[in-house]
């Protein structure tokens, strides 16, 4: 494969990808490079009037990106990496740079200008060689951009709305995804298709070729590399660095294709070799270094087999705290984590090096920190912070599971088992105590607020003026409603028991005051009047005759035109999504509930009167399905 002598160069380096970008990672996960992944800090704010022409704001920021991170990772693990690469990816229109859409009606706008035109998409990369001197960090900028022409066909309103509400648009440059839906969308491709995708890995590959095999005095006359030197030039590449040259040609061998990569995209290497021989077998390795089984493992298998133990890891350093206590930290040894959270040395390196082994720490010589997204998701204070939901998994739903195999046999709830009490009301089990309560209230504030933006969005809600969230606990998903929709006011209804304890999680004051609170027992009390309804999780938690019940209540107290906005996981018709499908269970062990497909909420809801049910998947935890009283 021609790519290898130019990728082998960085096989013994410490080689970080400064980019949070799935899409980039697998990029050069698939050609066997190895590789830390520390996603910049670097805002893309630079100011776009600044520069001549589009790609050379993309070069810029990916430089900025890239140094950025080389600069953290000195002063920070005082190891510094060898190479360091960013990226940034922009499309380019009608003289305007189109980056990632902040939200669905940003999506919209981007996706409308490129319609049925041709756009460019410039993906600019920085590679950083980075070497300490007397501990001062000495950096070799380099840096190139990529262009890609790519053309839209003529799209329907219709279809651009329903691409939007994929949720693919969001996290990409231009709004849209080439690898996936987003292919649908476009007509032509002129150039790398991988450069749309977000990394331009042939000019890379050009680039470190130009940069380690510069041309010498023997083949300076040769035309300056304009594609990747090919293997029968490889000798003329050689340097002399043994590493140039530990490329091995395997053939033969029953899992490499002819190009040497093992299927799961290791670069196969020789220990010792001085010189390239081919024929030569040595063990595949795989992303971490390790040899690769002879016998073909079922790695689903042995995942699943395994999956409780990595639950349990996660659930009890965060139940230690132990992401609290490394956030806003330098690196921190065990022994220094083991004395402040009061747990044996020895037992705490092992919890801590698995949770690095699983990615959720960073492990240097100097200690273990957290990474960018364990002091989003895992600290108790994260911005998104699941800390709550995990503290539940782990006292209530963990136990309610060790009985899961009753629950199958016997078809309801083990609350009896798992915690010595006859199964009541659901909810009287959980307010039984305040600390469970606050638990509970605190997993369900966590999910609502990770959720809340996507369920809010998922259909155009500003023709309503009054919305009442039945069962909306802490008004995490109220208090996002407004923000979004400035005419609305939202009642959260919910038992007095939780009302009493919502001010904990009530946000900074900006728009508190079209959010109210209002306690009483949606199957008992009156409800508030209001025009559209929020079931957000509730439904889930009740049989068919209950959930009958509510909404007889509902369309009671609903005039035409009327709403109810159902935000729940939906299971897809042919029961593939395992997501939903654990969730199921997951109602099995503790309620009298289930999650439904679209079929049966759309059943319920028409034997209620409600009618033009539309159901949105969002791609987040819950989707939506609203539907209108005729
Ligand atoms: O067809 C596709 N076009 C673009 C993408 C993805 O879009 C983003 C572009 O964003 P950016 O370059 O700013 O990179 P980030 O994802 O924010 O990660 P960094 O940490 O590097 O800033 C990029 O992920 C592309 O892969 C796509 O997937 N398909």
């Amino acid at each position: 494969m021609v790519l290898h002598p130019v990728l082998g160069k960085l096989v013994s380096k410490r080689v970080v990808l400064a980019s949070a970008s799935p899409r980039r990672q697998e990029i050069l996960t698939n050609v066997g490079l190895r590789f830390e992944v520390v996603p910049s800090w670097f805002k893309e704010t630079l100011e776009k009037s600044y520069f001549a022409a589009p790609y050379e704001y993309a070069v810029e920021t990916a430089k900025q990106k890239a140094l950025e991170v080389a600069n953290r990772m000195h002063v920070k693990h005082l190891r510094t990496p060898d190479v360091v690469i960013g990226a940034d990816t922009i499309v380019s229109v009608d003289e305007q740079i189109l980056e990632k859409p902040v939200d669905k009606q940003d999506a919209y706008r981007m996706l409308s200008r490129l319609n049925g035109k041709e756009h460019s998409v410039f993906t600019g990369v920085a590679i950083i060689h980075c070497s300490s001197k007397d501990n001062q960090l000495e950096m070799e900028v380099t840096d190139f951009y990529e262009e890609t022409k790519v053309k839209f066909s003529d799209l329907s309103e219709d279809l651009l709305w329903e691409y939007i509400h994929s949720g693919e648009p969001m996290d990409k440059a231009g709004g849209y995804g080439i690898q996936a839906l987003g292919g649908m969308l476009v007509e032509y491709v002129h150039g790398d298709f991988l450069n749309v995708m977000g990394f331009p890995l042939n000019h890379f590959c050009k680039k470190l070729a130009e940069l380690y095999y510069p041309p010498s005095k023997h083949n300076v006359q040769h035309k300056k590399y304009d594609s990747i030197p090919s293997v029968d030039t490889f000798e003329n590449l050689s340097d002399g660095e043994s590493e140039s040259s530990n490329f091995t040609e395997h053939k033969g061998a029953s899992n490499s294709d002819s190009s040497g990569m093992c299927s799961s995209g290791s670069i196969y290497y020789s220990e010792n070799s001085s010189s390239v021989r081919t024929g030569f077998m040595v063990p595949l390795e795989n992303q971490n270094g390790v040899p690769e089984s002879a016998t073909k493992l079922p790695s689903k298998i042995l995942e699943l087999m395994d999956g409780f133990r990595a639950s349990k890891a996660l659930f009890v350093a965060s139940k230690l705290k132990m992401f609290d206590h490394l956030k806003n930290k330098g690196p921190v040894k065990a022994v220094d984590i083991a004395n402040e959270v009061g747990t044996s040395v020895c037992g705490t390196e092992r919890l801590l090096d698995a949770c690095a082994a699983l990615g959720l720490l960073e492990k240097t010589p100097q200690g273990y920190s957290n990474t960018d997204s364990t002091n989003t998701y895992l600290t108790s204070d994260g911005e998104y912070s699941l800390h709550g939901y995990i503290i539940h998994s782990n006292d209530h739903l963990w136990p309610l599971f060790t009985y899961l195999e009753s629950a199958v046999k016997e078809g309801s709830r083990q609350n009896h088992r798992a915690f010595g009490k006859k199964a009541e009301d659901l909810f009287k089990d959980y307010y039984h105590s305040q600390e469970v309560k606050q638990r509970f209230m605190a997993a369900m504030h966590s999910i609502a607020h990770l959720t809340a933006r996507d369920v809010a969005t998922a259909f155009d809600l500003s023709r309503f003026k009054s919305a009442c969230d039945l069962g909306g606990c802490t008004g995490a998903l109220a208090h996002e409603l407004v923000q979004i929709y400035p005419n609305l006011k939202v009642t959260v209804f919910d038992l007095p028991e939780v009302i009493a304890n919502t001010s904990y999680f009530q946000p900074p004051a900006q728009h508190t005051a079209r959010v109210t609170f209002v306690s009483g027992d949606f199957f008992k009390d009156n409800l508030p009047e209001a025009d559209l309804y929020i079931l957000s999780r509730v439904l889930h938690d009740w049989s068919d005759e209950k959930i009958h019940v509510l909404l007889s209540k509902i369309s009671a107290v609903c005039k035409p035109g009327c709403e109810i906005l159902l935000a729940e996981m939906v299971l897809d018709d042919e029961k593939k999504r395992s997501t939903a499908l654990l969730q199921s269970l997951n109602m099995l062990v503790q309620t009298e509930g289930k999650e439904r497909s679209g079929s049966e909420y759309r059943a319920l809801l028409q034997q209620h009167g409600f009618t033009n049910v539309k159901i949105r998947v969002t791609g987040n935890l819950l989707d939506v399905i609203l539907c209108i009283k005729t």
